[in-house]
């Protein structure tokens, strides 16, 4: 993490006023929240939603342990007596510093986006990494205008590639960001439905995520999934420096998986650039899509294909990414909760449909959020897409799902199909229906919370 002394800290942020008596204060890391404060940080305060942070700059300097504070300028009464840099905005000031130190860093970055799978391939792309150098990646889901350059800021001056989520959820904000991290090589993984609200279409998604690519470094590789004609059209006339690789399902890929065999907690497959068998252990076609971007960004790196099975083998995904578990009647459970949209969605529930090994199989269906005027037929077509052959029940919770549990009634019948408005009350219910040989997926939009449907089979 920056570790640097207060003058040069100001200087790097933009400072506005004088802080010469505490230039040789010793500055090391960087916090946003003095209830995660650590010894020496600089604390960054925020005008938020509930509070400012700016009236905890005193107390966080002399009882917190921080180094000092910046103070935006409209602010009044910055402490006169304390190491405290006043800059025009906290939040222009913060990316200023983390753009400032990456550029004085020796470093190779990978810069992921996406519609889905950013985080996922994220983790493997660090894994694969780390086969042959000192890694530092997003931590979490830490990847908009705060939280990447907060991440950057993290980054130790002897690492040696970061891998940086980028997300965004409208116009302009990949490309700020990618200016911010430079990358080497850009993955973008997908164009779903993420954040359709905001920017209206598909095709906007997908010009938002090729953003990425202004940030490109001189000669730098640019993965992106070949399957989906928004990329392949308007990549198919690029004049730029950088090299084009493509990955997906279809044979007409630069990169593509030719025999898949589903385990119990993974995948076996091989590709068509090298012999070598691969046990990746996470479920998901999806996810192996997902493994083979981060392969080519690895191997553009220098790390050999026969290398990586050693990066896959040590993989942990962040957490409610296809996470397994068991719940108490033996059931076993996948919760892919953390978000939903009809892409993630329709992709869990094909790799449940299609698993074997389980005499019944149930899926827990929540709201899809932020879809835009069309969402009530994206929920609906989730419900009619259904196989009543490879599905046994649907228990669905909130509004929007109801039209889920609509459409699957039309295809499983009204008896294998149960609407909830409340999560306790469907976690009740569906108790009745788990079987020590039976799989559960949880799946919906952050905002459901739906973990707590597994929390509750585990009980
Ligand atoms: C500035 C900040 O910290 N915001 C977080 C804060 O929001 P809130 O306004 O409620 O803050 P408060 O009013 O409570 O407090 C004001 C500040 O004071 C600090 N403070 C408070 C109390 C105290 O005792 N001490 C203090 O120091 C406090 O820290 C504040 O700074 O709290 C929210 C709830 O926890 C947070 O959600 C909010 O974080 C914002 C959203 C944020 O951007 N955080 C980044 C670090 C981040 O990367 N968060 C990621 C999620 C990023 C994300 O949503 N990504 C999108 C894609 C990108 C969309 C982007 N364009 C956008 O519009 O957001 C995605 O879909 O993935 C994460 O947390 O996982
Ligand atoms: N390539 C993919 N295609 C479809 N769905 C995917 C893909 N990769 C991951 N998913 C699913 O998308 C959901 C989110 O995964 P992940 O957190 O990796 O994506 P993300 O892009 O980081 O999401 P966010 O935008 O919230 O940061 C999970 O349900 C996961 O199973
Ligand atoms: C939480 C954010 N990353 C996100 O994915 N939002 C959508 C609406 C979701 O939660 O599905």
């Amino acid at each position: 993490m920056i570790q640097k002394p207060l003058a040069q800290i100001a200087q790097m942020a933009g400072g506005l006023n004088d802080v010469s008596k505490f230039a040789d204060v010793e500055v090391k890391g960087v916090s946003i929240d003095t209830r995660k404060i650590e010894a020496g940080n600089l604390f960054v305060p925020f005008k938020g939603a509930r509070t400012d942070g700016h009236k905890f700059v005193e107390d966080v300097i002399r009882n917190g342990g921080a180094s000092a504070a910046l103070w935006q300028k409209d602010v009044p009464n910055p402490p006169e007596d304390l190491p405290v840099i006043v800059v025009e905005d906290t939040t222009i000031a913060l990316q200023e510093l983390a753009r400032s130190y990456r550029n004085s860093l020796d470093l190779k970055v990978v810069g992921i986006t996406g519609s889905n799978g950013k985080t996922t391939t994220k983790d493997m792309t660090a894994n694969l990494l780390s086969q042959k150098y000192k890694v530092q990646k997003t931590e979490g889901n830490f990847n908009n205008h705060l939280g990447l350059p907060l991440t950057l800021l993290r980054i130790q001056e002897d690492t040696e590639v970061a891998v940086l989520e980028m997300g965004m959820s409208s116009k302009g904000e990949i490309e700020f960001l990618t200016k911010l991290g430079r990358p080497d090589a850009v993955i973008i993984t997908n164009i779903g439905e993420s954040h359709l609200l905001d920017l209206g279409s598909r095709e906007a998604i997908a010009d938002a995520k090729l953003e990425i690519i202004s940030g490109l470094r001189e000669n730098g590789l640019i993965i992106f999934h070949g399957d989906e004609p928004l990329l392949q059209e308007r990549l198919q006339d690029y004049k730029g420096n950088g090299i084009l690789k493509t990955f997906g399902a279809s044979w007409e890929n630069d990169f593509y998986p030719v025999d898949i065999e589903p385990m119990e907690n993974g995948n076996k497959f091989t590709t068509n650039l090298v012999s070598d068998t691969f046990y990746l252990p996470v479920l998901g076609n999806h996810n192996i899509l997902n493994a083979l971007a981060a392969m080519l960004a690895a191997e553009f790196l220098g790390v050999p294909f026969e290398k990586m099975n050693d990066g896959f083998a040590s993989l942990k995904l962040t957490n409610m990414r296809m996470e397994l578990s068991e719940g108490a009647h033996g059931e076993k459970i996948i919760n892919d909760a953390y978000n939903a949209s009809p892409t993630s969605m329709n992709a869990a529930i094909d790799l449940v449909a299609n698993l074997s090994g389980y005499s019944r199989k149930i899926l827990v269906l929540g709201d899809m959020l932020e879809l835009g005027p069309l969402e009530e037929e994206y929920h609906y077509k989730v419900g009619t897409s259904l196989d009543a052959s490879k599905v046994d029940y649907v228990f669905t919770y909130g509004k929007l799902s109801e039209a889920i549990a609509r459409g699957a009634k039309e295809i499983l019948g009204e008896n294998r199909v149960f609407a909830f408005g409340d999560k306790q009350q469907l976690s009740e219910e569906l108790k009745k229906y788990v079987t020590d040989e039976t799989i559960v997926l949880v799946k919906a939009s952050r905002g459901m919370a739906l973990e707590e449907v597994v929390q509750a089979l585990q009980k």
